[in-house]
């Protein structure tokens, strides 16, 4: 029978000596020293006692899915198929396993292990054949055998062999890991990130991943925060690569632009202006509307103002906004508020189109806002509402009545004539444009007035566009944002709800907004503040940067080159009417294929301030002929960046528009000062005339350059210099501190201390 030694028997079941003498102890045999040789049937049982464990083990691993069954059936059967990495962990945990039993147990090396791992699998140390389970126990007991007649110089070269085939398979395990994963794992992290997250991200458990940091010396818990570079660092060793996630631009997430399905639109009320001539009933019409309804049975109160107020006909509300005229309409547009549905012409039946009219046509019309007319002050005697209708149709607004679309309707503010056939029109015109809103979503709108209160703080009354605002909303309005305390109607009554096209007084803003701001509800108070602060740096930089310029004739041609300009607008105003048709009907001439000249507003006089808002407002350029801007339109128009041209020729201005849709104007030149001289002598010269013997002060003076003659800083002359001399030499150039000659074209009636300023005209890029 075949003889075992204990040492021996302890490198195959991969335990210590002393492990397994122990063992040997507890099953009764007794053994002296690791020398000591055991019988085959005791080396079979101390087998039998190891052997569960280590299946227990590989069972575990299994099911913790860390090794495929598949693989681990094929490994229990063919042994020199190549290792996965999957297997050493198993043999790590055998190991612990293993040393759990025997604390004292020195780890045996990684190769070792590997080695009586496959001694265990196999029942021999390399075995080359692919044969089943009991062939094997037979080369097991052949091995043994063998063992037993080893002498120790062919047990060490076996034991080399042994172990460069072990290396090998090593190697070949982690190539193969390597063709596993060839490629790492992307994945993008915020800024910072949880331990528990990073190994959600890198697929691991989170106590592994702390007892990983913890090996490392990293005591972290957890829910600790790590910031990018760590956890890039951390998930690399796991073949994953981290990439930082791209910070949503927090404005762009609460004013992204709103695409919103048909089937959640529900129709709303039209948002309704009163515009027209001074004088001609405005207010009055205003206030007959909100009399009316209220004498209706509504109750609360004309007293009550906000800027806003809605009107219920025949059950169909009506938001009116409160602030007549179209300045007021066309400073909100040109803010980016697009609130309006519909426009009420105001023309005074006595008085006819004006030239406010005019304005307010145009202004609702470069809007493409829908008009209705009010011929009011019907009561007077002197009323004609043909004679209006007439002067309509020039504005190409031609009365139903008259077989045109425009509807006109006959009121009288005073005597409420008419005010309910006009507020039923508003409806009915409402209908036809179907305007619709989605209620069941954030609200957003428009601020339309806000003061600050005493008492209440900042006050701003608002109209809803889409979705509800409520009592508690996170809201944010330009740089002022906050929690909505309270909401009143336009009634005066607390509302805790308000939907599209409904006007509401608000408390609860941090600051008092700007008239024509957009609000937004946002989703958190800290996002509305977050919001609100990016605003206030927004406009910091563009304080800065300045207001965006608007088109001009200058950057036209590149405009239209690149797409952006499909249509020109343009106002124009004149001193006679005359003037104005004639240009408007030249300029809407040069209408070509890529853009549309378009005159959006013409009338007689100076540029106002309110002609500014709408070019402004409408991206238009201005021209002006035989007149000027009124200061503060110039200072406006500056400030809006809105192209100002002004001519006394039309043909003039026809010719540069033309120019400038072709790319080409004429080049701009600006003068540049060269240098100044002082006169200090003169000379009388026959056939020259007199030359100027003069001392540079600073710059130079060139030969050919344009000069101005200065006496007590008053200019005696401009134009051009003749000759520049040296002495008696022509020169091309004097510098600062040198004398020279200086002639000039057509001019002698110089004097001693008489200053010449040298100057030329460069040209300036467009
Ligand atoms: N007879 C008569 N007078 C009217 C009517 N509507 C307004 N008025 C008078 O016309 C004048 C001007 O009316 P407002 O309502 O102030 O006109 P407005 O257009 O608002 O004027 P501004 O605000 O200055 O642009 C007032 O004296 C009104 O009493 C009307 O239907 N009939």
């Amino acid at each position: 029978m075949s003889k075992t030694r204990i040492y021996e028997l302890a490198k195959e079941l991969g335990v210590s000596n002393k492990d397994l003498m122990g063992k040997l102890q507890g099953m009764g045999v007794e053994v002296s020293s690791h020398m000591g040789v055991l019988d085959a049937n005791i080396v079979e049982k101390v087998k039998g006692l190891y052997r569960p464990k280590v299946e227990a083990v590989e069972k575990e691993i299994v099911k913790k899915g860390n090794v495929d069954s598949k693989n681990t059936q094929a490994k229990h059967e063919k042994s020199d198929k190549p290792f996965h990495k999957k297997d050493e962990s198993k043999k790590e945990v055998i190991k612990k396993e293993e040393n759990k039993n025997e604390p004292n147990k020195k780890e045996p090396n990684k190769n070792e292990a590997v080695k009586t791992n496959v001694e265990k699998k196999s029942g021999a140390p390399k075995p080359k054949s692919g044969g089943n389970k009991k062939d094997d126990k037979n080369k097991k007991g052949n091995k043994k055998d063998q063992k037993v007649r080893e002498n120790p110089m062919e047990r060490r070269r076996r034991e080399r062999e042994e172990e460069a085939a072990l290396m090998a398979e090593l190697e070949a395990l982690e190539a193969a890991e390597r063709a596993a994963n060839p490629n790492p794992v992307m994945k993008t992290i915020p800024e910072t990130i949880t331990v528990k997250d990073l190994a959600e991200v890198i697929g691991k458990k989170g106590s592994d991943l702390v007892m990983n940091l913890m090996k490392k010396g990293k005591m972290l818990t957890i829910n600790a925060l790590l910031d990018f570079d760590t956890a890039a660092t951390i998930a690399q060793e796991y073949n994953v690569i981290l990439e930082k996630e791209e910070e949503k631009d927090i404005m762009e997430t609460v004013f992204a632009e709103e695409v919103e399905d048909d089937s959640v639109l529900e129709e709303r009320p039209p948002v309704v202006v009163v515009m027209g001539h001074v004088d001609h009933g405005k207010t009055s019409l205003l206030d007959a509307i909100r009399h009316s309804s209220v004498t209706k049975g509504e109750a609360g109160g004309i007293t009550q103002h906000i800027g806003a107020y809605t009107v219920q006909i025949g059950g169909k509300p009506i938001t009116f906004l409160d602030t007549p005229g179209h300045e007021a309409f066309t400073a909100m547009r040109m803010r980016g508020a697009q609130i309006t549905d519909i426009a009420i012409l105001v023309v005074a039946a006595d008085d006819g189109v004006m030239p406010q009219t005019v304005e307010a046509i145009n202004h609702a019309k470069a809007a493409g806002v829908e008009i209705i007319v009010a011929i009011n002050k019907m009561d007077k005697p002197s009323a004609n509402p043909d004679r209006v209708k007439q002067e309509l149709t020039e504005f190409q607004l031609l009365a139903e009545d008259w077989g045109g679309e425009t509807i006109c309707v006959p009121v009288s503010a005073i005597s409420q004539e008419g005010i309910d056939t006009l507020l039923e029109m508003i409806t009915l015109v409402a209908e036809m444009k179907e305007l619709r809103a989605n209620p069941n979503k954030n609200a957003r709108g428009v601020i339309i007035e806000a003061q600050l209160d005493k008492g209440r703080g900042p006050v701003a009354t608002v109209l809803v566009q889409s979705g509800t605002l409520q009592v508690g909303d996170p809201i944010v309005a330009g740089s002022a944002y906050g929690k909505i305390r309270a909401m009143t109607d336009d009634k005066g009554r607390r509302v805790k709800k308000a939907g599209p096209s409904t006007p509401v007084e608000i408390l609860g803003l941090s600051e008092v907004p700007t008239a024509g701001d957009g609000f937004y509800v946002a989703e958190s108070d800290k996002q509305a503040r977050q919001v609100a602060e990016s605003i206030i740096a927004r406009n910091r930089e563009n304080l800065i940067k300045d207001t965006p310029q608007k088109v001009s004739l200058d950057d036209l041609f590149s405009q239209i080159q690149s797409g952006n300009m499909k249509e020109l607008n343009i106002v124009v105003k004149a001193d006679v009417q005359g003037s104005v048709e004639a240009v408007r009907q030249s300029l809407e001439r040069l209408t070509n294929e890529e853009v549309r000249v378009r005159i959006i507003h013409g009338g007689v006089g100076a540029i106002t301030e309110s002609d500014v808002m709408l070019a402004s407002a409408s991206n238009a350029i201005i021209i002006g002929f035989n007149v000027r801007p009124e200061p503060a339109a110039k200072a406006f128009a500056d400030e809006e960046k809105v192209d100002v041209r002004l001519y006394r020729v039309i043909y003039n201005a026809i010719e540069d528009v033309t120019a400038a849709m072709k790319g080409m104007l004429d080049p701009v030149f600006e003068e540049k000062v060269l240098g100044h001289a002082e006169i200090r002598q003169l000379f009388k010269a026959s056939g020259v005339g007199t030359i100027a013997g003069s001392y540079v002060k600073d710059g130079k003076f060139v030969r050919n350059c344009q000069v101005r003659i200065l006496r007590d800083n008053i200019v005696i002359f401009e134009g051009d210099l003749e000759s520049l001399k040296r002495f008696k030499d022509d020169v091309k150039e004097v510098a600062a501190g040198y004398e020279c000659g200086l002639v000039f074209k057509k001019f002698n009636d110089l004097k001693e201390g008489d200053w010449v300023e040298a100057f030329t005209m460069v040209e300036v890029p467009r």
